[in-house]
């Protein structure tokens, strides 16, 4: 992020038996997403720094500028806000066409009506929609209409753009397409642009870095590689697909809570998490001898399809998950409650420091 962050909040709302407590800060041109489970508060966060939510607490500043400083009696509504906003089901004016619904935007901006068509008609164009302005938002696909959302929000010049799950409505197809397609437009933003959703590939693509949120807190932050290739929670962990694990290590060995211990490739000492892929994990019909590795028997719970592959998950002094190709699955008869040897090699586990802060942006 640049020096000066154009957002600068911290969002704290109090909902009675809910609690939002973070601080985000985004600079010039980047894209953060906020990413969470069910429930975390993403709409929460989205909402404050809309003005749909008033903060409890904290602040929004944005450019410089107090939005919201309930310490300081300060609140500015909505309209009033350098904001553009997209949201999940689009909101579009139903009776309005796709220009009128544009121009929407810059005329609550304050723009005249000839000025904000005009912007609209040039936004159209720009997210390759200049045949369909006179189109009614039923008259429109479903990818169509989130280009019509996305450039009602940019046509008011926003020095911060929000998207609330913006590819939540569309159909696997056309979300490939749209995505790629809202990912150029995120890079020419100038703006912020904050994207709230719960789907890890969107955040991956679309975000230069993320903040992963659960129970109103902020869990863990950074770029894609730092997240992925360290995860701090379950839920980033079944994210980005590893086993995870918490426990305490001396050397090579990591004592896990269940009183099973781990050899990990890493040396360390203390709190620390363990994790390794899916994939690392070598499924056998008995104990396998030979090499050194972390070997325990296990009990099949669950059989999925995963890719080409079959995830395998696993009961046992760790709960797992395995993936192994459909040829090894039926050589072991695999099948839920049958008793197995699950293997992996220290070489692929990473071991990390559990008491290191959240990556710093
Ligand atoms: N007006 C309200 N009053 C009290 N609690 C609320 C209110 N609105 C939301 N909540 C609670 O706040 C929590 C966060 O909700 P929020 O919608 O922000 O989560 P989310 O991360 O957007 O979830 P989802 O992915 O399901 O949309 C939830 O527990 C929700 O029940």
């Amino acid at each position: 992020m640049t020096s000066t962050p154009v957002l600068d909040a911290h969002l704290l709302v109090d909902l009675g038996g809910f609690r939002l407590d973070v601080p985000v800060r985004v600079g010039a041109g980047e894209v953060v997403a906020l990413l969470g489970p069910n429930g975390a508060g993403k709409t929460t966060a989205l909402r404050a720094l809309a003005g749909l939510q008033p903060l409890t607490g904290g602040h929004v500043t944005l450019a410089g500028r107090d939005l919201d400083r309930p310490g300081g009696r300060l609140w500015t509504p909505t309209e009033r806000r350098p904001i553009g906003v997209v949201f999940q089901d689009y909101l579009l004016f139903p009776h309005l066409s796709a220009l009128d619904n544009v121009a929407f935007g810059p005329r609550r901006h304050g723009a005249d009506r000839r000025t904000a068509r005009r912007r609209a008609a040039d936004w159209l164009h720009r997210v390759g929609l200049a045949e369909h302005t006179r189109r009614k938002p039923r008259q429109l696909s479903g990818g169509q209409a989130q280009r019509v959302a996305l450039a009602r929000a940019l046509a008011v010049d926003p020095v911060l753009l929000l998207l609330d799950e913006p590819l939540a409505a569309l159909d696997a197809r056309t979300r490939l397409d749209t995505r790629a397609e809202l990912h150029r437009h995120l890079a020419a933003h100038p703006g912020a642009t904050l994207l709230v959703t719960h789907d890890p590939l969107d955040a991956l693509v679309l975000a230069d870095r993320l903040i992963i949120i659960e129970q109103g807190r902020i869990v863990q932050e950074g770029d894609a590689a730092s997240i992925t290739g360290q995860p701090r929670t379950d839920y980033v962990a079944r994210l980005v697909g590893l086993n995870l694990y918490r426990g305490t290590a001396a050397g090579h060995t990591v004592q896990l809570g269940s009183g099973f211990a781990l050899t990990a490739a890493d040396a360390l000492h203390g709190d620390v998490f363990v994790a390794f892929p899916p994939a690392a994990v070598a499924l056998h019909p008995r104990q396998p001898g030979g090499s050194p590795r972390n070997t325990w028997p296990a009990t099949i719970t669950g059989l999925q399809r995963h890719g080409d592959n079959l995830r395998v998950q696993l009961t046992g002094p760790i709960a797992a998950a395995a993936d192994i190709t459909p040829a090894a699955a039926a050589d072991l008869h695999l099948a839920p409650g049958q008793q197995v040897w699950a293997a992996v090699k220290a070489a692929e586990t990473r071991a990390y420091p559990a008491d290191a802060p959240p990556a710093a942006s």
